[in-house]
């Protein structure tokens, strides 16, 4: 069910181990509808795992993931899509092929293929193009339509993959590192777009560059260790002591 004052997500006393290893220790966490949250931590802090234990990519030791108020853990990650979370790949996740359009097109495809017949599909075929254009206006691809995705430049790329994760319409989208490799124009260009195309939706994020996610984020979790140590607005994060000694010091000094 979908609970409509729920929290978009809870995580709920969530471990994973592999093996002997705990990875995820207890982790704890609410986020808002419409927010837009930030998970930063240093590098081998667990932060992919947390990610793939909310999308179902693992399944987790013990404890809980709910989406929208319906507990999700355990299952396949196309179900947990289909209940509304929809997540980018680090990995850019295009058709090279394809044009940008048919990328899109395909991806809205897929996510109402469930719910309609093909024939029923074939006799709306005139909205899914126009459902398709609209969300290149909103991700600025617009001119580049009918061009095979692979000539885009980097950062289109990571546009289109942006696009296609929004495509199904999920009210949850998960971004993993959506900026990564770019320069600092192609940075400031994502970041606008990430925030003009989430407005309304929940965003969860791993993100490393510290003005994206101080730019963008309504809430940060500081993941050390497996463990979230600090839960607040981005003043709150950078003002505590905590944050400062176990991980943000050193990431901001790195950044200077
Ligand atoms: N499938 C797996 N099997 C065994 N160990 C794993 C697996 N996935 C991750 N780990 C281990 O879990 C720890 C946390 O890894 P994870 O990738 O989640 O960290 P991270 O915070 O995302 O790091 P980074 O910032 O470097 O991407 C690492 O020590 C890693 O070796």
């Amino acid at each position: 069910m979908n609970a409509p004052d729920a929290p978009a997500l809870e995580l709920a006393g969530l471990r994973k181990s592999f093996g002997k290893t705990e990875i995820i220790r207890g982790v704890d966490l609410t986020i808002a509808r419409g927010e837009r949250h930030a998970i930063i931590g240093p590098n081998g802090a667990g932060k992919s795992t947390l990610f793939n234990l909310i999308t179902g990519r693992y399944v987790p030791t013990s404890g809980s993931v709910y989406l929208n108020g319906q507990d999700v853990s355990g299952l396949a990650p196309y179900k947990i899509n289909r209940l509304g979370l929809s997540r980018s790949f680090q990995i850019t996740n295009i058709f090279p092929r394809m044009t940008v359009f048919e990328n899109v097109r395909c991806s809205l495809l897929w996510s109402k293929g469930y719910r309609y017949s093909f024939w029923h599909m074939v006799g709306r075929s005139r909205d899914l193009t126009e459902a398709t254009d609209a969300i290149l206006e909103q991700i600025n691809l617009t001119a580049r339509r009918d061009l095979p995705a692979g000539v885009l430049s980097y950062a289109e790329q990571r546009a289109l993959e942006i696009g296609i994760t929004m495509a199904g319409g999920a009210n949850v989208i998960m971004l993993d590192e959506p900026t990564a490799g770019m320069s600092h124009s192609e940075t400031e260009y994502i970041v606008n777009l990430i925030r003009d195309v989430t407005e309304g939706k929940t965003l969860v994020m791993v993100e490393h560059d510290m003005s994206v996610v101080f730019g963008l984020a309504d809430r940060i979790s500081v993941l050390v260790y497996g463990e979230i140590i600090a839960t607040g607005t981005p003043e709150e994060v950078r003002a505590d002591p905590r944050v400062q000694e176990a991980y943000l010091g050193a990431a901001l000094e790195a950044e200077h």
